[in-house]
């Protein structure tokens, strides 16, 4: 009876949540909100009247698709990779009550980390200067930047290649690998973390040999495609377990024949050629490509077959994973039907 004008909660503050948006990019963040920073709200003051405040207006901050939400300790909290999904950063804090002497309560503030791993069908998988973003821009309509040095790449780029079905397949174009980029050498880790959310890959390699910023600047293909075995292994020994497909990029130059007869020849038998690299750098095993296609971005040669073999891989990869939930399903739609049965056996 103390209190007969105080009856009313206030409202509590808005919340801040990252939703999923596609369209979404970590630089569109970065201009919308530079202070980078989001409080949630804080709650309302007690009411006078016995009437319950409303709930703040919460704010809602797009992302894109394939956020790990980190906290301040590297730790991942959440993840939002399909459009809509929702994570709450900060909750709104609780408004004035009898319980809190009337004052509201502040909103909570965390900080948090947003890592983004692409997602995407097909990674492009090579060293610098192989040909990727010239490969991505033959077959999407992306506009990656292209140059005859290292590096190009810095940032991952998505394209989408459409079919006359109106299928599509996405293809992220990522920063070239060296040697030591499992160590985080180069683009390293930055670059080796997109690959883990790639569902197949598609190595591309000079078929001329020569190599920019790299150690050794001839390695021909079958050693460049060793090399980044390697590389994937060290980094992680599950991505050689995803479909992969190899594209041999430069075709129309004038060794290019005669070099990927060699190839050729030693894909066909992969470990009686491992002594040709150094022994520390010998995978201890070998990618198996699904298709091994050669292509020139520059004439055209291969690129519509290559996109054929990529539909038809993906295809297939769809296919098997139906497969496989049909085959779960049944087995346990079989298992629950044999324990009614052994439940009424027994009743
Ligand atoms: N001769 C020939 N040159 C090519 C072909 N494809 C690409 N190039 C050239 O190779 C160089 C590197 O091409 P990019 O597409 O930038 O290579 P990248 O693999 O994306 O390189 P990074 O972004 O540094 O990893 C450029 O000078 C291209 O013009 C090809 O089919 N034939
Ligand atoms: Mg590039």
């Amino acid at each position: 009876m103390g209190y007969p004008n105080l009856g009313g909660e206030g409202g509590r503050g808005g919340d801040v949540w990252f939703v999923a948006r596609e369209r979404t990019t970590l630089k569109s963040i970065r201009e919308k909100y530079p202070q980078k920073r989001f409080v949630a709200g804080t709650g309302a003051n007690s009411s006078v009247k016995a009437l319950k405040g409303e709930k703040g207006k919460d704010c809602e901050v797009h992302v894109p698709l394939g956020i790990s939400v980190l906290d301040d300790d590297g730790k991942q909290i959440g993840e939002l990779n399909a459009a809509g999904e929702r994570f709450l950063a900060a909750r709104g804090g609780l408004g004035g009550s009898l319980a809190t002497n009337f004052l509201p309560c502040k909103g909570q503030r965390r900080t948090v980390h947003l890592d983004l791993k692409l997602i995407a069908d097909v990674g492009l998988v090579g060293f610098p200067n192989a040909g990727k973003s010239s490969l991505l821009s033959k077959i999407s309509h992306a506009k990656p930047e292209i140059a005859n040095y290292a590096f190009t790449t810095i940032q991952p780029e998505l394209g989408k290649i459409m079919y006359p079905d109106y299928k599509q397949i996405s293809v992220a174009d990522l920063p070239g690998l060296i040697e030591g980029a499992h160590a985080n050498k180069g683009m390293g880790h930055k670059f080796l973390k997109h690959v883990e959310r790639t569902k197949q890959l598609l190595l591309v390699v000079d078929i001329s040999g020569f190599q920019l910023s790299i150690k050794t600047q001839f390695r021909t293909a079958f050693e460049t495609i060793l090399l980044l075995t390697k590389e994937l292994e060290l980094y992680k020994e599950e991505l050689l377990t995803k479909p992969a497909l190899l594209a041999i990029n430069k075709m129309d130059l004038p060794c290019a024949k005669d070099n990927l007869d060699e190839l050729m020849t030693q894909l066909e038998n992969p470990r009686d050629f491992l002594h040709l690299l150094e022994e520390e750098m010998i995978p201890a095993n070998t990618l198996e490509f699904r298709e091994v296609i050669p292509i020139s971005t520059y004439t055209g040669e291969g690129i519509e077959e290559l996109k054929t073999c990529l539909r038809k891989s993906i295809d297939e990869e769809a296919e098997q994973v139906n497969e496989d939930y049909r085959k779960k399903k049944l087995l346990l739609l079989q298992t629950s039907k044999q324990e009614q049965m052994n439940r009424k056996w027994h009743s």
